[in-house]
Order: C-alpha cells, then sequence, then structure tokens
C-alpha cells in the first residue's frame, strides 16, 4: 500500500504582502518536512492573501502574483524542501481573465495548477466580480498516491469538482480554503467535509485559513476525515498550527484522464511509492470552542490583526465606566497587552460619579494606561458661541469626546477604538462624528445582549484561571445610559434590550418582513418603530468604522442597503 504523510499549515497571510506570504511558506514546508511530509496544503490563495478584492483585476498585482508564485517554488527548492510538494493558492490572470487558483510547487517548478469552479458570490463573497471559473483538473501523484483537490466553495457545492474527483478514482482530495467565523459555521463544516469525502469515496484534508483580515476573521479549524468521513483530526481554531497524517491509501486504483464529467482531468507524476516509513500517532482532534469562547477569540483575532497588519501598536478608546467600553477595552487588553491600550475618562456635567469610578476600576483591574481629561471647558465654548439647546447641545459632548480622541491618536500613534455595538449600529443610537469616530469597530457586530453575556463570560474565565476579572460588575449591572442629559438611560429612547435585539435578530439577521414580523408575535407599533430607526440610520452605518464580523448577517458586505430609500416595511 502507497503511504503518504500530509501536512495542513493554517497559517495567518496578509493580502496583498507577496514577499512576507511567501516567507511564511518556505518557514512552514520548512516545518512540514522537519515533520516527514511528503505533501504539504496550505490555505486558499495563501501567497496573495484573501479575500484580494478588488486587487484581483490589477493586472500588474496577477503579474505580481503569478511571478511571486514561480520565485516561491524556486526558493522552496533552493531551501532543500523541493522535494516536498507544496499546494500554494494564489492569483493567476489568463486569456479568460482573474482565477483564483492553487497550484502544486515540487522540484523548484510550478508542477500542476487548478482554478476554482464554484465562484461564492453571496454574503460577503463576490467572487464573480473577479473571477473566472476552472473547468479542468490536476490530479497529481505523490509517492504513489494520486491526489485531487478542490478549492474552498467547491466543497459548498453539489455536483462539479468533487463528483468527477471521485470518478477519476482519486486516492485523497486536499482542499484549501479561505472560510469565514462567523457563529455556529464550524458546526457545518464537519458534516459537509464527511459528506463530500463519501461522495468522492476517498479521504479529504480541508486546511483553513487563520487570522484577521479587515471585518473578516478566518478561524482555522482544519479537518481530516477518512474515505467513511470519520473525523482523524482537527486543528485548533484562532491560531496558526501544523497538522500532520499518515495515509496508507489503496493507490493502483481505476484511474480516469482526459474528460470526466464536465471537467478535462489532467495527471501529472511528481513522485513514486517512495520507502516505508514509521506511522506517526493519529493526529489530535482538538476540541471546537463554546460559542461565547468562539465568538471572543473571534473578536479579540480581529482586532489584533487590524492593529497590526495596519501598522499600529497601541489602541485608545473613550472609558465611560458603561459595558460597551468595558469589553472592548478588555478584548484590546486581552489583543495587545495592558501596557498598549490607553483608557480616557472624559467627564461632561453631565457624567455620574460612578462613570468615573468603574472606569478606572477597570484600569486598575486590568493594568491598561488611564488617565481623566475632562470636557466641560470645550463644551461650554462650542455651547456658549453657537447658541446650542436640546440634542445640539447633548451631542456635543459626544463630539468633543471624538474629537479629542482623533487628537490623541495624532499626537502618540494610537489607533481610536469605536465602542458601539451592534443594536445600537441597527437604530443609529449613536452621535455621528462623535462616539462614532474610529478607525476599528471591535464590538459592531455584537448585540447589547450578547456584550452582557461576553462580559460574564470573560470574567468567569478570569475567575476559572485564579485571575483578577477584567470587567466590573457594575458596569455590567448598571442599566446602560449614554449622559448627555440629565438622568438619561438608553430606554429612555430605545425598547428594552432584550426584546429589541430579538426584533433585530429576525428583521437584520433574518431579513423578515413586516407581516412575518408580525406573525412572530411582535407588536405592531414595536416593529413600526423600531423599522423606522433602523431603515433611517443606514447613513450613519455607511459611515462607521469597519468592525469584525462574527454574525451570519453582518452590516456592511453582508447587509447592503440603498441610502436614499422610499420603501418602507408595513
Ligand atoms: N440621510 C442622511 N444622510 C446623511 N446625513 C444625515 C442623514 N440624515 C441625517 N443626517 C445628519 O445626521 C445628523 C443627525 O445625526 P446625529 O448628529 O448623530 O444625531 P441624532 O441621531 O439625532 O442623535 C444621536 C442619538 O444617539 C444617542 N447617543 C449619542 C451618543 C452616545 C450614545 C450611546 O449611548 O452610545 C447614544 C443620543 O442620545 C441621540 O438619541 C443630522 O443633523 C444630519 O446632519
Ligand atoms: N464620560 C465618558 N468618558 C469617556 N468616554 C466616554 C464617556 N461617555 C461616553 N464615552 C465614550 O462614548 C461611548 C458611547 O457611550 P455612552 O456612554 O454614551 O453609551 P454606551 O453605548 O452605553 O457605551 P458604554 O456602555 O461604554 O457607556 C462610550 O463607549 C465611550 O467610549
Ligand atoms: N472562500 C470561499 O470560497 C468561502 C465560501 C464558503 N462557503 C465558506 O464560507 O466556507
Amino acid at each position: 500500500m502507497p503511504q503518504l504523510r500530509i501536512a495542513l499549515a493554517q497559517v495567518n497571510a496578509t493580502v496583498g504582502d507577496l514577499a512576507g506570504n511567501a516567507s511564511l511558506v518556505v518557514d512552514w514546508t520548512r516545518k512540514a518536512r522537519e515533520g516527514g511530509a511528503h505533501l504539504v496544503v496550505f490555505p486558499e490563495m495563501v501567497l496573495t492573501g484573501y479575500p484580494v478584492e478588488d486587487l484581483a483585476i490589477r493586472t500588474s498585482f496577477a503579474r505580481a502574483s503569478v511571478e511571486a508564485l514561480e520565485a516561491l517554488a524556486k526558493s522552496l527548492d533552493d531551501a532543500g524542501l523541493g522535494e516536498v510538494a507544496a499546494v500554494v493558492g494564489y492569483l493567476e490572470h489568463d486569456s479568460a481573465g482573474p482565477r483564483n487558483a492553487a497550484a502544486v510547487l515540487a522540484g523548484g517548478q510550478v508542477v500542476a495548477r487548478q482554478f476554482k469552479h464554484h465562484l461564492p458570490n453571496y454574503g460577503v463573497f463576490d467572487e464573480r466580480r473577479y473571477f473566472k471559473p476552472g473547468s479542468s483538473l490536476d490530479v497529481v501523484r505523490v509517492n504513489g498516491v494520486e491526489v485531487g483537490f478542490v478549492i474552498c466553495e467547491d466543497l459548498w457545492q453539489d455536483g462539479g469538482p468533487i463528483t468527477a474527483l471521485g470518478d477519476a478514482g482519486v486516492d485523497l482530495v486536499v482542499s484549501p480554503n479561505a472560510s469565514p467565523y462567523e457563529r455556529k459555521k464550524d458546526d457545518q463544516r464537519l458534516p459537509l467535509v464527511a459528506r463530500r469525502a463519501a461522495e468522492a469515496r476517498a479521504p479529504l484534508a480541508y486546511c483553513n485559513l487563520v487570522g484577521g483580515q479587515d471585518e473578516l476573521v478566518f478561524d482555522g479549524d482544519s479537518l481530516v476525515v477518512d474515505a467513511d468521513g470519520r473525523l482523524i483530526g482537527r486543528s485548533p481554531q484562532f491560531v496558526e498550527h501544523l497538522m500532520l497524517v499518515d495515509f496508507d491509501l489503496p493507490g493502483g486504483g481505476d484511474y480516469r484522464q482526459g474528460q470526466v464529467g464536465e471537467f478535462d482531468v489532467r495527471r501529472v507524476t511528481v513522485s513514486e511509492a517512495g520507502p516505508s516509513y514509521e506511522p506517526l500517532p493519529a493526529p489530535r482532534v482538538f476540541e471546537a470552542l463554546s460559542d461565547e469562547a468562539e465568538m471572543w477569540h473571534a473578536l479579540v483575532t480581529g482586532l489584533r490583526d487590524y492593529v497590526h497588519k495596519n501598522g499600529f501598536q497601541s489602541v485608545v478608546l473613550g472609558l465611560s465606566g458603561g459595558i460597551d467600553s468595558a469589553v472592548v477595552a478588555a478584548l484590546a487588553v486581552d489583543a495587545l497587552g495592558a501596557d498598549k491600550v490607553y483608557g480616557v475618562s472624559m467627564p461632561s456635567s453631565y457624567s455620574s460619579e460612578h462613570s468615573r469610578s468603574d472606569a478606572s476600576d477597570m484600569a486598575v483591574r486590568t493594568g491598561l494606561n488611564f488617565t481623566t481629561e475632562p470636557i466641560g471647558e470645550m463644551v461650554s465654548v462650542y455651547v456658549e458661541q453657537l447658541k446650542l439647546t436640546g440634542l445640539a447641545e447633548e451631542n456635543i459632548q459626544a463630539r468633543c469626546r471624538g474629537m479629542l480622541l482623533m487628537a490623541l491618536s495624532n499626537q502618540h500613534g494610537h489607533l481610536v477604538l469605536a465602542t458601539g455595538n451592534k443594536s445600537e449600529l441597527a437604530v443609529g443610537y449613536s452621535t455621528i462624528y462623535g462616539d462614532a469616530v474610529g478607525g476599528f469597530a471591535p464590538i459592531k457586530d455584537v448585540l447589547k445582549t450578547v456584550v452582557w453575556d461576553l462580559a460574564r463570560w470573560r470574567n468567569a474565565e478570569a475567575e476559572k484561571r485564579g485571575e483578577t476579572p477584567p470587567i466590573p460588575e457594575n458596569s455590567i449591572s448598571k442599566p446602560p445610559s449614554a449622559e448627555l442629559r440629565p438622568g438619561q438611560v438608553d430606554t429612555d429612547s430605545l425598547p428594552d434590550y432584550q426584546l429589541l435585539d430579538d426584533l433585530l435578530d429576525d428583521y437584520v439577521e433574518g431579513d423578515r418582513g413586516y407581516d412575518d414580523l408580525l406573525a412572530a408575535g411582535f407588536e405592531p407599533e414595536l416593529v413600526d418603530r423600531v423599522l423606522r430607526m433602523v431603515d433611517k440610520a443606514e447613513y450613519k452605518r455607511r459611515q462607521y468604522p469597519p468592525g469584525t464580523k462574527i454574525s451570519n448577517k453582518a452590516f456592511g458586505r453582508d447587509r447592503r442597503l440603498p441610502i436614499t430609500n422610499g420603501w418602507r416595511e408595513g
């Protein structure tokens, strides 16, 4: 029986950094080689990073990607790694147009290449805007084992490459992926991969990307299943990882090439059966994280990678003593370290005593840098000079704070974090150019009720580990308030958050219409009021900073609505 040892390199690539990603591939191929692997699989488009968006249609970038691929094949060989077949995703541009491609590099050459066939074009994906689909499959023979490839979405759609590879009689299917995290998505991947392995009648090795890219976070969670779909190995989530797996495969099957279904199948030999070797123990099956742990890790990873990949070292945010800024500060401390987080208390004449004491308690608990910058005098200058009253006077407080944070950013090079949550963004409950300023908004896709859940979860984790819980209990338990006028609480303007979030879940994430919402049991007055607020706030959301997606429908790319919009539900 031919033997094959493969490595799944779950790595964190950076979009556009061809040189950095190429050295990542060399480093991890070296690790794979040290582990005795014959074949190493990297995530989808690892050389360019994913998603490249409109870089895909820029021919200079495509040319650079192809040149980097060829140079990488040589670098691997020069580094003594040419005997390992490396599956490397990249951007190709041929006579048909841009391609989402995967190549096999071995012996200093590009020995095989294949283009993605099914191009996802829903949710956050726009691949039909960018790529032309492929219709040929390269099967490579490594150590006498016939290996076929499918790229990410090719697994998610019925038919297509998987069926053809099954009919072509491959021994193993490997799949480079860039599958972004969203809640509960890992529950879908394992059954999907298991089903596809059974269809291909071959084991399937699924390698996913890890790390943050703007609003997306990739969680890794790479998987290997046998031909019956049984789980053999699973990588941990949100960290780089190398999984090594040994296969004893039948080989010598009834291989077909040429036209198989709608695909042109080509066979390429890299190496015939090598000497036998001592098998490794079965790889680990890392347990999937709990729902809260997954969300927390996703938010930490998204924030950390946004900060670092954009050349920042530190962040600054307004600490009001409330739950939103407390959770954002705790995420930032976990992502960057307390010494890189700058919290500023900015009391105005309406700020309560607990807003200052809870903010400073947060700083003591976590060790973040804390200062107080009163804004009363700045506010007075505006109020008196412009004769501001009512809402204009209220909002000038949030705007002075926004301006102050941006000034600190300019002066010290910190990135400003906006602290708005998804419930507030939905209904427009924030001051544009006020508390909405910032470069990144870590919890913009987290509903308010989930913000509270995460705070409790994070504190409980700290207690389990014998550490000080980072979030003051008072920030969790007090009623939320913008403190822009005396005695103001959120429920003056908004329904109770549990009810609001239930409705938002149905309207925003579920895209349900008016009648459907009434049928679900919501009161007509509530539906009217909330839908009006949500629809009207589209302009604010468009100008809100980017932030990590964790739900199946985040504002932005997942949910695109016109700002100028005459349509009202109901
Ligand atoms: N379609 C459109 N396209 C572009 N711009 C548009 C627009 N419609 C209004 N605008 C502009 O937006 C302005 C109104 O927006 P804005 O100035 O934000 O003011 P607005 O939305 O009226 O008020 C802010 C609300 O957020 C609450 N708030 C503030 C701060 C923090 C928190 C919190 O707890 O997190 C809550 C505050 O209590 C108040 O209810 C208009 O004056 C106009 O300039
Ligand atoms: N007194 C303050 N000092 C510093 N920052 C403040 C202050 N008040 C508001 N902010 C900033 O503005 C954001 C909006 O806060 P606000 O208190 O108005 O409502 P919120 O959405 O309930 O937020 P939080 O739960 O953090 O209080 C805060 O998260 C914080 O970053
Ligand atoms: N890159 C892709 O093709 C991703 C699409 C796929 N449905 C996923 O989220 O896993």
